[in-house]
Order: C-alpha cells, then sequence, then structure tokens
C-alpha cells in the first residue's frame, strides 16, 4: 500500500523554536497552554502524548496472506542422514572424537556428498563424475559448498583436513608403529588458512578445531595431532601476541580479513609456503563489498608467498598425495550464488560445486549461472531455508512496535520460561541495540526521578542546541536531584561492561544480552560466550551476529527491523532450527513494507501471518479494551522512563535517526517497498519511546562554538552530526533541519549516498550513527552501515 498520502509527519505546532532565556517565556507558554486546549507546548511543539491505537495507517492486513503455510509437518532439511562417517573415509579416531566431543555420529546430506570430494585422490573414492584430468592440481580441486544455515558445513571442510593431515602423520610407519618416522613438526608454518567475516564466527571456528585436535592416543603410542595447532588472528586482539604465536607456527589459522592481510603485509616470521587450503566460511559475506579490496591483496599475497621452494625438511613429505598439490581453495556459504563467479576467475581453477540437492558437478565458465536457469523444470536457484522453520511475519504499524516487541518477548518469556530457549531480536544499527538493551534493563526499574515540568525543559532546550547547552539553559530553575557527571560515567562505563542486564521489564530472572560492532572486544568476546553458554536469554544484536554462529538452543529469531539483503534474511532466520531441530522466526513489518512478503516468497521463503491484534493478546489480555490498554500503559512507562534522564533521551535520538539512516540503505530493488518516504517520522519516534520526531540531529561530543565555526568555514552545509560532505559538492536542498523522506541532491555524498569501502575490513562495515542523513533513492548500490 502507497501511503505517502498518510505519510505526513503531523507533529502539530512546527513554530521556529524561541529563545529560552526570553524572559517572556513563562507568558508566552501560558498562552501556549492555554491555546492547544490544556496541553502542554514546548517551543511551539505540543507535547502529546499521543493514544497507540488512533492515527495508524489503514491497510489491509490479509492481503499477502497465505493460508498453505506450514513447517509443522515438514521432514527436516539440515539432519542428519541415516549413512556413517566410516564409508565417507573419516577414521575411527577422528569418529571417536565427533561422539564423544561434538555428539556427531551420522553425517548430514552436504556432508555426506562434500567430504569425499575433499579428501581428495588420495582416499580413493570417486567422488565427482567428471573427475580431472591429470591436471595442475592432479585431481585436487577447488570446492564451492553452498547448504542451508545449519547443516553442518564447518566440519564439512574442518575433517577433510584433520583426516588428511592425520593420516599424513602416519604415513611412513610401519604396520606395528615400530621404528615410526611418521611425520609432525608445527615448524612446517600455516598449512591452513580459514577466513570468516566475524570475529565471533573465528572464535567459533578455532572451538570446533581445539576439539577435533583432542584426537585420542592410539595403539603405537603416538598421538597424531601432537604437532598441529590451531590459532587466530582477529581485530582487537594483542597484534604482539598473535605475532609471537605465528612465529611459533600456526598449523590451522583462523582469522579475519583485515588482520589476516596485516600480518601477510608485517608478520616476517608468517610462514605459508607450506599452505594447502584457504577456506573462505561465508564466503559470499567475504566477496561483498567492504572486504573486496581486502581479499584481493590477501589472494595475491598468498599466491606469492606460497610460490617460495618448500623448506628441504619436507619437501619429500608434501609429494604424498594425502597433501594437496598447490594449495586448494574452499568456499562455503547458504547463500551462494553468483558472487562466487568473482573468485571462480581469479583464485578457483574450475571448482567442483556441492550442495545437497544432487551430485558434485563442476563448476566452468560454461556452467549456467547458479540463480539462472532456461530450463523449465530445473527449478530457478532461489534461496532455502531449512523446511522445520516456521516463518512468520506481523504486520505492525510504526507507533506499535515497540510495545509489540516487548509483548512479544514477554508472552515468550513467560511462556515455558527454563525451556523456552533463547531468542535473538536483529536491529538495523549498533545504537538501535544499545537503545533497547538500555530500555529493557532499566525501564522495569522504578524512577530514580519525576518526569516534571523541569525535566521537560531541559528536553525542550536539548531541541535547540548543544546537549551540553541544556544544564545552562534550565540552570537557574529548580530540578529533581541528579547524579553528578562522574558518577553517572562510572555508572554508563560499568553498565557498558556487563556482558549481560536483568531485565525486569521482561519479567523475572529474564536476561538480555547485546551484541554489535561497536562494543569493545573483550566485551564482545565475553557477551558470545556468555550467551552462548546460557540455557536462557535474548541477544540483542545487529547483522553481526546474523552469519554462521551456532549458538546453542536458540529456539526464536526475531526480525525487528528487516534486513537490508535477502541473503541476511536467510543468515539471520538459519540461527534457529539448526541440524533437524524446530525453530521459528517471526518478522516485523510496516503496513508500508507488505510488499515485501511477494518478494519472500519469490525467493522460496514460506512465511505465514500472525496478527498484531493476536500478539497483543496473548499478552496484554485476550478483550480488545485490555490488550489495549496494557499496550498504552506500557508505552507509557517506556516513554516516561526515557523522559526521566538526559541520557535516556539522547540514546533514544540517536537510534531514532541511525535506525532512519540504516533504513535508507536498502538496496534499489527493494526501494519500492522500504523508502523513508514512506515513514511516518512521528510514529517512528514513538518506536523509540521519543513523544515526537527529534528535528535535528543533536551532537553530545560537539560545543556550540565548534559548530558556530563550523557553519563560518562551510556555510550551508546541513548541521548533521559528523557530516562529512565531500569537498566541491554543494549539497542542495534545505539546510539545516533537513528531514528525512526529503530527496536530497549531490548523491555522491558520503555516508548514506555509497557504501562505504573499508580498506582493511575485518568486520562487518561499519559506520556508527547518525553523522549523514541522505534520503530517498540515492545510489543503486547498497550502502553500509554499522553493525
Ligand atoms: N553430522 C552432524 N550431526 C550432528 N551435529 C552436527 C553434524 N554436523 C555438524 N553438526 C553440528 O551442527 C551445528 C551447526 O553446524 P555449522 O555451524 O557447521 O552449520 P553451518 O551449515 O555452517 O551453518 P551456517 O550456514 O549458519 O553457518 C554445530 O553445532 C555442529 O557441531
Amino acid at each position: 500500500m502507497d501511503d505517502d498520502g498518510m505519510m505526513l509527519n503531523l507533529v502539530p505546532g512546527k513554530a521556529k523554536a524561541s529563545d529560552s532565556q526570553d524572559p517572556k517565556q513563562s507568558t508566552r507558554k501560558k498562552d501556549e497552554k492555554d491555546q492547544s486546549g490544556g496541553k502542554k507546548v514546548i517551543h511551539g511543539k505540543v507535547q502529546v502524548q499521543s493514544s497507540l491505537f488512533t492515527a495508524n495507517p489503514e491497510y489491509d492486513q490479509d492481503q499477502h496472506k497465505d493460508n498453505t503455510v506450514s513447517s509443522k509437518d515438514q521432514q527436516p532439511s539440515n539432519a542428519p542422514t541415516a549413512n556413517m562417517f566410516e564409508s565417507l573415509g573419516i577414521s575411527n579416531e577422528l569418529i571417536q572424537v565427533l561422539n564423544n566431543k561434538l555428539q556427531v555420529t551420522r553425517p548430514t546430506l552436504v556432508q555426506q556428498r562434500a567430504l569425499p570430494v575433499l579428501l581428495g585422490p588420495a582416499q580413493g573414492v570417486q567422488a565427482i563424475s567428471d573427475p580431472l584430468p591429470d591436471t595442475k592440481k592432479k585431481g585436487d580441486v577447488d570446492v564451492v559448498v553452498q547448504a542451508q544455515t545449519g547443516s553442518g558445513k564447518t566440519l564439512t571442510y574442518l575433517l577433510p583436513m584433520l583426516q588428511r593431515l592425520v593420516a599424513a602423520s602416519t604415513f611412513n610407519s610401519t604396520p606395528s608403529g615400530a621404528n615410526f618416522t611418521g611425520f609432525g613438526s608445527r615448524a612446517i608454518g600455516t598449512v591452513a588458512i580459514i577466513l570468516t567475516p566475524t570475529r565471533e564466527l573465528a572464535q567459533q571456528v578455532t572451538n570446533v578445531l581445539n576439539q577435533l585436535l583432542t584426537l585420542p592416543r592410539p595403539a603405537d603410542a603416538y598421538r597424531r595431532t601432537h604437532w598441529m595447532v590451531a590459532g587466530m588472528v582477529i581485530g582487537g586482539d594483542s597484534k604482539a601476541k598473535e605475532k609471537a604465536r605465528l612465529r611459533k607456527g600456526v598449523t590451522f589459522l583462523v582469522s579475519t580479513p583485515g588482520r589476516l592481510l596485516d600480518h601477510l603485509q608485517n608478520t616476517q616470521s608468517f610462514d605459508i609456503r607450506h599452505l594447502k587450503w584457504l577456506v573462505l566460511d561465508e564466503a559470499d559475506r567475504l566477496l561483498d563489498l567492504g572486504f573486496e579490496e581486502t581479499l584481493k591483496q590477501i589472494m595475491q599475497l598468498i599466491q606469492e608467498k606460497t610460490k617460495a621452494e618448500p623448506l628441504a625438511t619436507y619437501r619429500h613429505t608434501l609429494t604424498h598425495p594425502l597433501w594437496p598439490r598447490g594449495h586448494q581453495t574452499i568456499l562455503c556459504s547458504a547463500t551462494l550464488r553468483d558472487d562466487v563467479r568473482q573468485l571462480a576467475g581469479t583464485a578457483l581453477v574450475d571448482p567442483v560445486f556441492v550442495n545437497a540437492n544432487g551430485t558434485p558437478t563442476r563448476l566452468t565458465a560454461a556452467t549456467p549461472a547458479l540463480n539462472e536457469s532456461d530450463n523449465a523444470d530445473d527449478a530457478p536457484h532461489t534461496f532455502s531455508a531449512p523446511t522445520q522453520l516456521q516463518q512468520t511475519y506481523t504486520i505492525v504499524p510504526a507507533k506499535l512496535r515497540l510495545v509489540s516487541l516487548i509483548a512479544f518477548l514477554r508472552n515468550r518469556m513467560k511462556k515455558k520460561q527454563a525451556k523456552s530457549g533463547k531468542i535473538i531480536v536483529f536491529f538495523s544499527c549498533c545504537d538501535s541495540v544499545d537503545f533497547h538493551y538500555d530500555l529493557l534493563a532499566h525501564a522495569g526499574n522504578p524512577l530514580t526521578t519525576d518526569v516534571d515540568e523541569d525535566r521537560e525543559d531541559m528536553l525542550a532546550a536539548l531541541e535547540d542546541d548543544d546537549v551540553g547547552d541544556s544544564e545552562k539553559k534550565t540552570g537557574n530553575k529548580k530540578r529533581p536531584p541528579r547524579k553528578t557527571k562522574k558518577v553517572r560515567e562510572q555508572e554508563q562505563l560499568d553498565f557498558q561492561r556487563q556482558p549481560c542486564q536483568e531485565s525486569k521489564l521482561l519479567g523475572d530472572d529474564v536476561r538480555v544480552y547485546r551484541l554489535h560492532g561497536d562494543l569493545p572486544q573483550d566485551v564482545r568476546s565475553s557477551t558470545f560466550q556468555q550467551f552462548n553458554d546460557a540455557s536462557n536469554g535474548i541477544l540483542l544484536c545487529t547483522d553481526v551476529a546474523a552469519r554462521g554462529l551456532d549458538l546453542p538452543n536458540v529456539a526464536c529469531i526475531i526480525q525487528y527491523d528487516p534486513p537490508t539483503d535477502m541473503k541476511d534474511y536467510v543468515h539471520r532466520i538459519g540461527r534457529t532450527a539448526r541440524l533437524g531441530k524446530a525453530g521459528e522466526a517471526r518478522l516485523f513489518l510496516l503496513p508500508s513494507e507488505m510488499d515485501y512478503l511477494p518478494i519472500l516468497k519469490a525467493q522460496g521463503m514460506a512465511i505465514a501471518q500472525v496478527t498484531v491484534e493476536s500478539l497483543l493478546a496473548d499478552t496484554f489480555g485476550k478483550l480488545r479494551h485490555v490488550y489495549e490498554a496494557g499496550a498504552q500503559e506500557t508505552q507509557d512507562q517506556l516513554e516516561r522512563y526515557v523522559l526521566s534522564e538526559e541520557e535516556n533521551v539522547i540514546l533514544g535520538r540517536k537510534a531514532y535517526w541511525s535506525s532512519i539512516r540504516a533504513y535508507a540503505t536498502h538496496g534499489a530493488a527493494e526501494k519500492h517497498v522500504f523508502h523513508v518516504k514512506k515513514l511516518h517520522l512521528g510514529h517512528i519516534a514513538k518506536s523509540f519511546a521519543l513523544r515526537e520526531a527529534p528535528s535535528q540531529l543533536q551532537d553530545p561530543n560537539k560545543t556550540k562554538k565548534k559548530k558556530d565555526a563550523k557553519q563560518e568555514r562551510m556555510p550551508g552545509k546541513m548541521k548533521f552530526r559528523d557530516g562529512k560532505q565531500q569537498p566541491g559538492k554543494q549539497q542542495s536542498g534545505k539546510q539545516g533541519k533537513q528531514q528525512p523522506g526529503k530527496q536530497q541532491q549531490g548523491k555522491k555524498g558520503p555516508g548514506l549516498g555509497k557504501r562505504k569501502r573499508m580498506g582493511n575490513a575485518d568486520e562487518f562495515a561499519i559506520i556508527s550513527s547518525a553523522s549523514t542523513l541522505a534520503a530517498g533513492p540515492t545510489t543503486k548500490k547498497k550502502k553500509l552501515v554499522k553493525n
């Protein structure tokens, strides 16, 4: 539904803000109060504590309803098969580790298909229908593995490496073990590099490797893995320590791209001349813009460094077919599509494509594109989600978003408490995660200060100028006692460093966690670990947690902000329903976003509707007036909390602006659905517990003086925080209080205008907050928002 007409910001009385030092202020205020029918007016704006259930857009929520969707009776598509690992060429010792340490007994379909290919010619298994002739790779092929989320791709690439190295450790020993001369030295350097897009995924893969390396000591009393070491180098860790580890030799190196490139360029002792495997986990993400340049440089350096002659000690050993000739490149993801071809022409040599649906096939230049098909019988390549995953959506008007989220979470936590499993909520930006985290942690606690007129005056001052000046503007008024700045800062610091918080708002003993790219690395790591170990709890996060993370017992995914890319949709929902287990994924959509449903369906996603009424009724009470009252009461409580402290308002505003900015990063293909112009900004503000849309960006760190100076230097520049206008590019359109939704000229401006290229990005590309704000379809390319 195109409701542009209704989507005007209806905040009444947009009169210019008056000077709060005006001696006539109190008289004028009184007048304003009178004129607005007794309602409070601040700076020309009526402070309306509006109802949640009035003035919402009209929409037909059944428009895209599909009654046929049901995942209840579906056979899980990513569960283990009836096959055995023995038949695939995995040794008993490794199978023991799989059974005992990882509770893995039977392979999944993709493991069944990919393991023989990856174990290589030395295993004597005919894995592909058209084995390579005697090429330079001598039977060891590059491999592209595409399989649903939670189908065990990590073991798919790790097991063959381990199997081959374990076999290589013993291949020249005598059968009895006497006169053993097996290979094994850490000094060989790095033989496998595994690249992941996020630090958490790197941490996870390293953990799995370490478990696999606890291979039992066999009868010949020689532990095959004694020389193998798994190590991790990621951004945020101490480089000096990493260098020391690399000097000693790290057999399996797990890394994020930026940090790997850094070591390849700067760490002399990082020896990869004997490199045999390069794995790109979440390859499509690594091939994305942002990592593209880094990856190119990595590939180039690997090509150069692996040309070096092997050390004399290993020359003989490495000729055995257990070791791949050259190095084998493996790409993995649930959403590999045409992107892979970018690399296929350079780093991959006629790769074999393996998925769960058919026999492995070679991918040559002549092979049709993965997501195209001329043949009607041959279904076009769409993404697929685990069949047992129950996908649902709820159309939620903007004003009701926040209470609907609270209602959903409360209901889930109340339902089965300990057994309900974990919940992950996805937001579009770090600021929004921070805001909601704070809200869930504190809004259920009693307020320490009253939300009175003085506080609202403080907020009015915030509206007009730098946050720092608000103290001045309300300086001579009596206020509720406030904590000193130092105390507040210390409290914030302590709050920042806690990996989780209790949320009284959601119920007894409910813990909330948060994860995003702006957190200090140690907080990120401990949060990830603690949420991983917890049996219950709610993780609020950005897409930094969307890829690859295998967090046990996640029962439900909530996409509070829709993803900006269909691939992200698939990965986000894939954090549940793993390895054949059940799971639910709920998508929140605005009425103006309903046309996203046919897009999802066209991509093979079966998604059913749950109405917002039933969502609210499940928590607040069955009768309409009861759940409306309950929702309104909750919203009021949240608004009161936000209004109670200056910091809360700042958090809310930052989150509001960053979210709108993130909204503008939806790709061109989905712009007709997700367009800032379609947003009702007043209603969106309500979903951040703000009583009205903030009219301009505030920067708590800048003094008014600095801002004025900037204005002088660059007249005409918009007053957006950190706004980095390209030199020579004059921005047209309204200056000063630019509203989102208003088309901006100067398309190639920074921030929203263009997806930022990160030279050495080792994380999701990141821009933290509302540094600039443009609106409308400014570019065809997807833009990058910090997550
Ligand atoms: N054959 C198996 N049987 C039982 N569990 C398995 C099997 N293979 C892997 N697992 C377990 O399944 C979980 C998911 O595996 P993994 O993270 O490798 O999935 P994935 O396909 O890489 O998912 P994603 O696409 O989300 O990254 C892990 O906990 C892993 O230990």
